[in-house]
């Protein structure tokens, strides 16, 4: 049992269905697992969050989901030249419909926080993700590549949140509400969704591009733990 599970590992593409990313996942579980069990997320997930923490992450958030929506298109415009199935877009889409209803949500939750979102200023992490998202935007970077890191990203939320709400959990009742925004079923559904994708893209596209969007998921893992980290008040 133990051999046959560590050969396993080494497969990627094999008659198992073992996808790219689930290789990844489990190449590289303890980085993973930095991002998705931060220790500001484990604080909601306790209870012990400082709120004026949570109103930082807000703020910055809301800049970086500003970042994310023309990220988001330029997925999009690859999507539309490069793929070879054409429910991609769907799943885009759908998350370009998400990033519109979040928005107006990080409007309403700034004011119930009396966060005043046109006045944060964006820390340095918070740059160095945007201006990493940005190189990402380049027509230059492949599709297999962009989709990685869109599908990292969301995931590393999916996770973190969807912990805050498991049972045994003591998120305080206020914060409840942007755990079941990135926590819930749908979510994570959208998220195997995007999964599912890299996975295709990942299995035809050469090895080298393979290796570039293992590096970017890395990138993206790292710039996720860099950004919990300014939510320490310190910072
Ligand atoms: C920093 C960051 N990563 C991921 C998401 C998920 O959309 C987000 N809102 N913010």
């Amino acid at each position: 049992m133990e051999a046959k599970s560590s050969q396993m590992v080494g497969k990627t593409n094999d008659s198992n269905k073992v996808g790219v990313v689930e290789t990844w996942l489990r190449k590289h579980r303890l980085v993973f697992t930095g991002a998705t069990r931060h220790p500001f997320t484990l604080s909601i997930r306790d209870g012990t969050v400082d709120f004026k923490s949570f109103k930082k992450w807000l703020g910055q958030d809301y800049i970086f989901v500003r970042a994310f929506v023309p990220f988001l298109a330029s997925v999009l415009v690859k999507a539309s030249k490069e793929s070879d199935d054409t429910s991609d877009i769907e799943v885009i889409l759908s998350g370009m419909a998400s990033i519109n209803d979040e928005i107006a949500w990080f409007k309403k939750e700034a004011s119930r926080f009396g966060v005043s979102l046109t006045s944060v200023v964006p820390q340095k992490a918070n740059v160095d993700y945007c201006r990493f998202l940005e190189s990402l935007m380049s027509s230059e970077v492949e599709y297999p590549v962009a989709m990685t890191a869109f599908w990292a990203i969301e995931a590393v939320y999916q996770e973190s949140f969807a912990h805050c709400l498991e049972e045994g959990s003591k998120t305080p009742e206020e914060l409840k509400e942007t755990c079941q925004r990135w926590g819930n079923e749908g979510f994570g559904k959208y998220c195997q969704s995007l999964q599912n994708i890299a996975n295709r893209c990942l299995e035809k596209a050469p090895d080298n591009l393979v290796s570039k969007a293992e590096v970017v998921f890395l990138r993206v893992v790292e710039h996720e733990v860099q950004f919990w980290n300014m939510s320490r008040l310190e910072a």
